[in-house]
């Protein structure tokens, strides 16, 4: 029997993340590529997220603030830098063999004040019953509170995975998962030791408020009884394998 994974491609891991403009880090999706196309145990949906083609035309135009009627031009720059590392992905897969298509949350999503309240996950469960790897992806969402909002690649995950049963989660990013004050990974998290934490966002720009909105949004899952596992892009066959990847799990 198979197993439904998630798995999410950090925009840390797939773009150069530090710079001020999209760059793909293509030989490391060539890698990932060839790694999903080796594995018949499992059966992804892939979510990736905007690292440096999202994250600095979201800044520039503050769509995570809303609209306004200065910004209306950033829905469409934004979803385009976005939709452009989407295509690099499922093209990137589809040269490996895997048979992919992207899904883009700015045409099927809806959301309140930078939460979703819609999303039809139907097309994303016939793909993959169809033997088709959707790649979802962080992106500029319309939104019936403040006009438009950027939705996360990891507040899909937890939207994704209300509606349908997977097996297992994994995050993938350039961390080897969350690090105490001595640069520790820690294990395992849960609300009860979240408190104590020195989690910040990321180095670079970023408008979903990186690891800290990372754990954030992986707790709410823990919330619903959903475990997930972060884990550095290095250790993604251990991840796909169901082997332990040396990061750190969100638990319930
Ligand atoms: N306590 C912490 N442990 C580990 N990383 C941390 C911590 N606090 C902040 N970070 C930062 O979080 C970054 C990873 O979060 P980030 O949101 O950039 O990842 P991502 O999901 O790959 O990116 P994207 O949002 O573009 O998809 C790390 O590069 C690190 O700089
Ligand atoms: C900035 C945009 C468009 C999406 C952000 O998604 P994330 O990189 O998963 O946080």
């Amino acid at each position: 029997m198979k197993e439904k994974i998630i798995l999410k491609l950090g925009g840390s891991v797939i773009t150069d993340k530090s710079s001020g403009e999209c760059k793909v880090n293509k030989s490391v999706l060539e890698k990932i590529a060839v790694e999903l196309a080796s594995r018949e145990n499992v059966v992804p949906v892939i979510v990736h997220g905007a690292g440096s083609c999202g994250h600095p035309e979201a800044k520039e135009h503050h769509l995570d603030k809303g609209l306004d009627h200065t910004n209306k031009a950033g829905i469409f720059i934004t979803h385009r830098a976005v939709c452009s590392l989407n295509d690099e992905v499922v093209n990137a897969l589809r040269a490996s063999g895997v048979e992919a298509v992207g899904i883009h949350p700015l045409d099927a999503c809806t959301a309140k004040n930078g939460r979703l309240i819609s999303f039809d996950s139907s097309p994303v469960e016939l793909l993959i019953q169809n033997g088709v790897i959707p790649v979802l992806h962080g992106d500029v969402v319309m939104d019936i509170g403040q006009g438009a909002c950027i939705v996360s690649g990891d507040q899909l995950i937890s939207c994704l995975a209300g509606k349908m049963a997977v097996d297992r989660i994994g995050l993938a990013t350039d961390v080897a998962g969350v690090f105490d004050r001595d640069g520790n990974v820690i294990r395992h998290i849960t609300r009860n030791n979240a408190g104590g934490l020195e989690i910040r966002g990321s180095g670079s720009t970023d408008v979903t408020g990186g690891m800290r909105g990372k754990i954030d949004e992986l707790l709410l899952l823990a919330e619903e009884g959903v475990e997930s596992e972060l884990f550095h892009i290095s250790r993604v066959s251990d991840f796909l394998d169901g082997r332990d990847n040396g990061g750190t799990r969100v638990s319930p």
